[in-house]
Order: structure tokens, then C-alpha cells, then sequence
């Protein structure tokens, strides 16, 4: 059976009133305060642009190895471009390849007359992700009273990763292995997570944190949304980061047939410290503050195997 995650239409909170818009933000506290996970629909993106977009991640993972590895992520602070499959892993063997896009950054990213329209188009999708991403987060300050601009404040100088995966089609016996998975079970380490997916489906969330894992199914027309460890750790543990993991597809036959997804992780500004929110005086703090870049680039180091992360940041993760 599927979890049950809400799904939540955003078209209140972009067309309405103030209470129109505490209602949406109330609505999605309760999903984040319960499965970290949240369906949002009427979102403001057309579908045409997602299609788009799906389509230029397959002309570029189409392109050969060797032209993708002109593109090869190597440094953990800018964390942008190229990644083959079985480069990245967090614990097993992921079958995934992938391209990081940024918003200050893209040196490592195909030019126009490589791929005309790759740069330009993934710029527009990542200020609209953007967008979106904030007004999630202003939902998150409305329903917890924090103050309107409470998320501006520690997003002023933001610079989320807009990830292209690529799943390629694979045997089934290799994925269904003792280690493998296309993506292992993990938290994801930012604040939130936008998650476009296409309909293979395959994605599996923990909802009530205990190992037992149910599929999130693919729903046109919508984007998972997902609360990330810095979040909670802001939120003073209201708010569930959860684990998640991509598996086989509930399809018949030896072979897998190929996924694409594409996430949109949001990051605090890297000067910001995360030192969590109380709502009360008697309330006790269940973490320590860090420094949201050291943070970033700690665990993205561990992620890539780019080096041994200082093992002091990644700890408490
Ligand atoms: O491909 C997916 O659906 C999930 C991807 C994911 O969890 C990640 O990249 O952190
Ligand atoms: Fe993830």
C-alpha cells in the first residue's frame, strides 16, 4: 500500500487571502509535522515546462560518457555538473547518473551549441523551484508563528542544487541485490527537498520512521515536497526529516525500465547558523547550533566520496 501523503493545492495560497493562505500553510505543517512528505498541486508550474525538462535531462544523459565527463563534479564547495553512475553513494551501491545545477555557478554545464536551450531553460525551472521553494518555507513560518520573513532571513544568499537523475534501465537481479538500490535509504541534509518525478515509479518513503518503507507513487501534475535534517533540526524536531530510498518499480520482467526525476534541494544561506527554534521558555533545544555551509559541504563530500569528510560535522547527521 502507498504512504499517505497528502496532497495539498497550493492555488489558495498564490491566489488568496491571508486566511486562505494560514489554511495552506496549516496544511502543510501537518504533513511535514507527521510523514516530512507532502504532494503539492496548482503549484504554478506548468506541466509543459516539467515535460521540458524531463526531456532536456534525457537529450543530455543520451549525450556519450566521455562528453559527460568534459562535466565532471570534483569539488564538494561548488557541488555542480557531472556525476556517472556508481560515483555517488551514501552507505550502498546507487545505479544513478546525474547532473548538479546551481544558482551562482555553473562552469561545468553543456554549452549553447553543445545543448541549445540547456542553460537558459534550467535557469528559468530553477528560479521557478526557487519561488516555490520559498513560498513553501513561508508556510512553514506562517503555521509556526515565526514571522512572515522568518526563511528570507536565513535564504538571503541561497543557493539550492537543482539535481537531472538519471536511473538508467537495468537488470532486475542486479538492483534486487544485498547493497544495491538506484538510490540508498538516506535523509536528504538541506532544509527541503522539491521532487519531480516521472511515472515509473520505484521512489519509497519511511512515513512512520521505523524502517518500514511505502511507495510514494507518482502523481501528475504535482511535486513531492520533503522536509530535509537542517529543517528539523530548526524546527526543533516538529518537523520529520525522512528517510527515502528508490527501489525496483512495481513492473514485470527482467529488465528495469529507465526513471528520471528531478530534485530541487534548498540550502540556508552558508553564513547562517542553524541553531534550533523553541516556542516556549521551558522548551529544551534537541540540538546543538552548526554553520549551514560547513554543514553543505561536509555531506556532500561524504555523498560524492570526493574525500573524508571532517568527521566532526557529518556526526550528528
Ligand atoms: O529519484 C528520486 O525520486 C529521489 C532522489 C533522491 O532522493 C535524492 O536525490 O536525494
Ligand atoms: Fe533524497
Amino acid at each position: 500500500m502507498a504512504a499517505d501523503i497528502a496532497v495539498v493545492s497550493f492555488e489558495r495560497f498564490l491566489n488568496g487571502d491571508d486566511n486562505d493562505r494560514k489554511a495552506v500553510a496549516q496544511e502543510i505543517y501537518d504533513a511535514f509535522s507527521s510523514v516530512g512528505w507532502v504532494y503539492v498541486k496548482d503549484h504554478g508550474i506548468s506541466q509543459a515546462r516539467v515535460d521540458e525538462i524531463f526531456r532536456l535531462a534525457k537529450t543530455f544523459f543520451d549525450l556519450p560518457l566521455e562528453d559527460k565527463l568534459k562535466w565532471k563534479l570534483t569539488d564538494a564547495s561548488v557541488n555542480q555538473g557531472y556525476t556517472a553512475d556508481g560515483a555517488e553513494g551514501n552507505g550502498g551501491i546507487d545505479h544513478k547518473e546525474c547532473y548538479e545545477h546551481r544558482r551562482y555557478r555553473n562552469d561545468l554545464c553543456p554549452a549553447e551549441d553543445v545543448l541549445p536551450g540547456f542553460r537558459t531553460t534550467l535557469d528559468e525551472f530553477y528560479a521557478q523551484c526557487l519561488t516555490l521553494g520559498m513560498n513553501v518555507l513561508r508556510c512553514l513560518a506562517i503555521a509556526m508563528k515565526l514571522g512572515d520573513g522568518f526563511f528570507d532571513r536565513i535564504t538571503l544568499r541561497t543557493d539550492p542544487q537543482m539535481r537531472l537523475l538519471h536511473y538508467p534501465a537495468i537488470e532486475r537481479k542486479i538492483i534486487e541485490q544485498e547493497g544495491h538500490a538506484r538510490i540508498f535509504p538516506h535523509t536528504d541534509f538541506g532544509l527541503c527537498t522539491l521532487l519531480f518525478q516521472d511515472s515509473i515509479g520505484g521512489l519509497e518513503v519511511d512515513p512512520f520512521h521505523t524502517g518500514d518503507f511505502k511507495p510514494a507513487t507518482p502523481r501528475p501534475g504535482t511535486v513531492l515536497i520533503n522536509i530535509a535534517d537542517l529543517l528539523q533540526r530548526l524546527t526543533n524536531d516538529r518537523c520529520k526529516s525522512t528517510r527515502h530510498r528508490v527501489v525496483s518499480p512495481k513492473t514485470e520482467g527482467d529488465m528495469l525500465p529507465a526513471r528520471f526525476s528531478i530534485p530541487f534541494f534548498i540550502h540556508p544561506d552558508p553564513e547562517t547558523m542553524i541553531d534550533p527554534v523553541t516556542l516556549s521558555a521551558d522548551e529544551v533545544k534537541h540540538y546543538e547550533p552548526v554553520n549551514a555551509g560547513e554543514w553543505r559541504i561536509a555531506h556532500t563530500m561524504k555523498d560524492y566520496k570526493l574525500a573524508d569528510a571532517p568527521k566532526e560535522a557529518v556526526a550528528s547527521a
